[in-house]
């Protein structure tokens, strides 16, 4: 059955579906707290690119079209220019072939199965484990962007291989995590987002939230695990796409459409701090990418084109700019040129493992298209990303926790009954001890009924103030392992920021030197696509986390004052306890009643022990962490320095300055180390070391 707007959650033997309605994605689960993402950086990844060349169709064979794209070995493809006019003064210097290498490229041949195996199966196990992934399919109208995506109920394309796979995936692991999966469909048209599962809803807007994250606001999600329900949905949902005849493509696709799908994986431990992994995968169909001249269309097709190519060529800029960042030509990337890059800002910039599947016709009659497309495909090559585990800890009060609580309390009750049982017991006791009196056992010493109701007084109101002193106790130390929480977000939450700030720093560092310089004016172009100094402006995401961490920063202080003195009370409250166990047996006479009292104290010191190893948990935890962004922060230091040398090298060279031998060798040695990738390698031990880690002992 389908359903629409809510959570899909997988529990150890069933499969249970919780809420209805719509889903605000803002909203927090049940019973915990979303208190922070920690982003731990993992490895730098190329961006991987495919091609596919679809088969020739009736209506270019008609034209009198030939096979000019050939598919060599598994990742080349040879294009051949069918030019014979000799007047195009355009193709005189050319190369009558061009060759480009890409990661896998599929000719006619290849099934949809085929294509899915090689670009993006390998992406699922990420994203169930918290990694972001975005698919592409690029291409001009009518090479098959559609056809790879969505396919048909006979052929399905890798939208539903991978949901498919990932609902598996999720199935065969979820004896021991919590998974909740979501989706959502819609289409940038003109600039334009709409809901494709929820076509009468009013246009999108992008939403940037307080860390920087952007979501659509109002969007439908929904939750199937079932196949057959999930492409009759994204069939349904892609028939409500701008579709419009052109040239080359009865039913053009008119807009970008993106299917959104995120995976949150929760650990079913006990543990006091928990991890939540959130992977997002955006699978792109782009809109066709021919140039508007090129499809000669006029009016509502040329203001439609006019915004294809916005997004496109906000893309196509932001790949260059990304393909030679860590390059002497590094730039700024301006992701806030179109709604589509702003959207795909991770997947481009940097948390996210990213496939581009290209599509060409293998038409001559397509020749300029395929170049085109073949060009930009390559260059996308070179785009490196940054992928991050995106985990969210939440804080809660975890089962293990709660529950040795609960059975201290559970045994103090049962000690307060057994109390109880004794006091009726004592009341009958005296005329017993008068018949025993009456029969002659005058050597047993009784108490005088006097003594005997002070001693049950001062028993009474030991034990309330014990009882007293215990739940006091135990109530400040909750309050402290609380506060040692908050302090562990307040502290991480703060890195985060001092990232974010220390990124932007570095990048401003860059652009200014590069501007200085007066370096190429494409490179200005790209930066100031929309005329603004966008670059030298911080961007509100940097100032946003200047406040926060001044806000952080009184905070940590206010819950280092509120700690200090709790800690000082639980000092006393401690000392007067320990007091009034001293005291204890010379004034409690009945021999059970003292036993009581011993088993009240040791339960007192359970309680102790069990919140000191919580909170050591805790501090473990929090050093980990702490570990994580003193490694991250390394790594962007790391980054500052090439781009120094990088930099100076480059200064060195046009001023035509003699290095020093001793220098140029030990820039040999920086360079073979770079390449061998030693540190790299390092960060990916220290990564899975330390998630091993975190992990609880089973
Ligand atoms: N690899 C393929 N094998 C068989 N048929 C294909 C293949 N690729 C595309 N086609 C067919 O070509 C036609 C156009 O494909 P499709 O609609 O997927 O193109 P598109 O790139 O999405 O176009 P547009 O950008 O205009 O929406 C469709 O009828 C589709 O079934």
């Amino acid at each position: 059955m389908l359903r629409l707007s809510c959570c899909l959650h997988f529990f150890t033997k069933s499969l249970k579906i919780t809420g209805g309605g719509r889903k605000n994605k803002k909203e927090g689960e049940e019973g915990k707290r979303e208190s922070y993402r920690l982003e731990v950086l993992v490895f730098e990844e190329e961006e991987g690119v495919a091609l596919r060349i679809r088969p020739l169709n009736d209506a270019e064979l008609e034209d009198g079209g030939t096979i000019i794209a050939h598919k060599v070995g598994e990742q080349t493809v040879v294009l051949v220019d069918p030019g014979e006019d000799p007047e195009d003064t355009l193709r005189t210097h050319r190369p009558r072939k061009r060759t480009f290498i890409f990661d896998t490229v599929f000719d006619q041949h290849a099934s949809q199965e085929d294509v899915y195996c090689a670009t993006i199966q390998h992406l699922v196990e990420g994203i169930i484990s918290g990694y972001n992934a975005t698919v592409f399919a690029y291409g001009p109208s009518g090479t098959g962007k559609t056809h790879t995506m969505l396919g048909k109920d006979a052929e399905p394309g890798v939208y539903l291989q991978t949901l498919t796979d990932l609902f598996q995936v999720i199935e065969q692991t979820r004896d021991n995590m919590d998974y909740s999966v979501s989706m959502s469909y819609f289409e940038i048209y003109n600039e334009v987002i709409r809901d494709l599962l929820n076509p009468s809803s009013e246009f999108l807007e992008l939403r940037e939230d307080s860390r920087g994250s952007i979501q659509i606001a109002g969007i439908m999600e929904v939750s199937t695990s079932n196949a057959q329900e999930i492409m009759q949905l994204l069939t349904k949902g892609n028939r409500q796409r701008t579709q419009e005849p052109t040239a080359t493509n009865k039913t053009s696709s008119r807009s970008h459409a993106v299917l959104q799908v995120t995976v949150h994986q929760q650990s079913r431990s006990t543990d006091l701090v928990e991890e939540v992994r959130v992977g997002r995968l955006f699978m792109v169909d782009l809109a066709g990418s021919e140039r508007a001249s090129q499809t000669q269309n006029r009016g509502k097709r040329m203001k439609e084109g006019a915004h294809i190519n916005r997004s496109l060529l906000a893309l196509g800029n932001c790949i260059n700019a990304l393909s030679e960042k860590g390059s002497s030509r590094s730039q700024y990337v301006n992701f806030r040129d179109s709604k589509l890059t702003r959207l795909l800002k991770d997947a481009l910039g940097g948390n996210s493992r990213t496939v581009m599947i290209a599509h060409i016709s293998p038409a001559s009659t397509c020749f300029e298209e395929s170049r085109t497309t073949l060009l930009y495909a390559y260059r996308a090559k070179n785009i490196k990303t940054r992928v991050k585990r995106n985990l969210l800890n939440v804080s809660y009060r975890i089962a293990q926790y709660t529950d040795v609580i609960s059975d201290l309390r559970r045994e103090i009750e049962h000690l307060k009954s057994k109390i109880e049982k004794q006091e009726k017991e004592k009341k009958s006791e005296p005329s017993n001890r008068d018949a025993q009196g009456r029969a002659g056992h005058l050597s047993v010493t009784i108490p005088t009924h006097d003594a005997e109701e002070d001693s049950h007084l001062q028993m009474n109101k030991i034990r309330a103030q014990l009882i007293g002193a215990f739940k006091e106790q135990m109530e400040m130390r909750h309050s402290l392992v609380e506060l040692e929480n908050t302090n562990i977000e307040l502290h991480i939450d703060m890195s985060r920021h001092l990232l974010t700030i220390a990124d932007w720093e570095r990048e401003k560092t860059h652009h200014h030197v590069h501007r200085g310089r007066g370096e190429p004016e494409k490179d200005e172009e790209l930066v100031d696509a929309d005329g603004e100094e966008g670059e030298s402006v911080e961007p509100h995401e940097v100032a946003l986390a200047r406040e926060e961490v001044n806000m952080l920063l009184a905070e940590q202080r206010k819950t280092a004052d509120l700690k200090a003195g709790l800690e000082q009370r639980l000092a006393n409250a401690k000392q007067k306890a320990s007091q009034m166990e001293k005291l204890l047996p010379k004034q409690v006479t009945s021999e059970d009643q003292r036993e009581v009292l011993r088993l009240l104290c040791r339960a007192h010191k359970l309680e102790v022990e069990n919140t000191e190893l919580q909170a050591n948990n805790l501090c473990q935890k929090n050093l980990l962490c702490q570990k994580d962004f003193v490694i991250q922060r390394y790594h962007q230091h790391r980054l500052l320095c090439e781009q120094v040398i990088q930099e100076q090298r480059q200064l060195i060279q046009e001023g035509g300055i003699p290095v020093p031998e001793p220098l140029d060798q030990r820039y040999g040695l920086y360079c073979r180390e770079q390449g061998e990738g030693t540190l790299d390698r390092l960060l990916l031990l220290h990564s899975v070391m330390s998630s091993s880690l975190r992990r609880p002992s089973a």
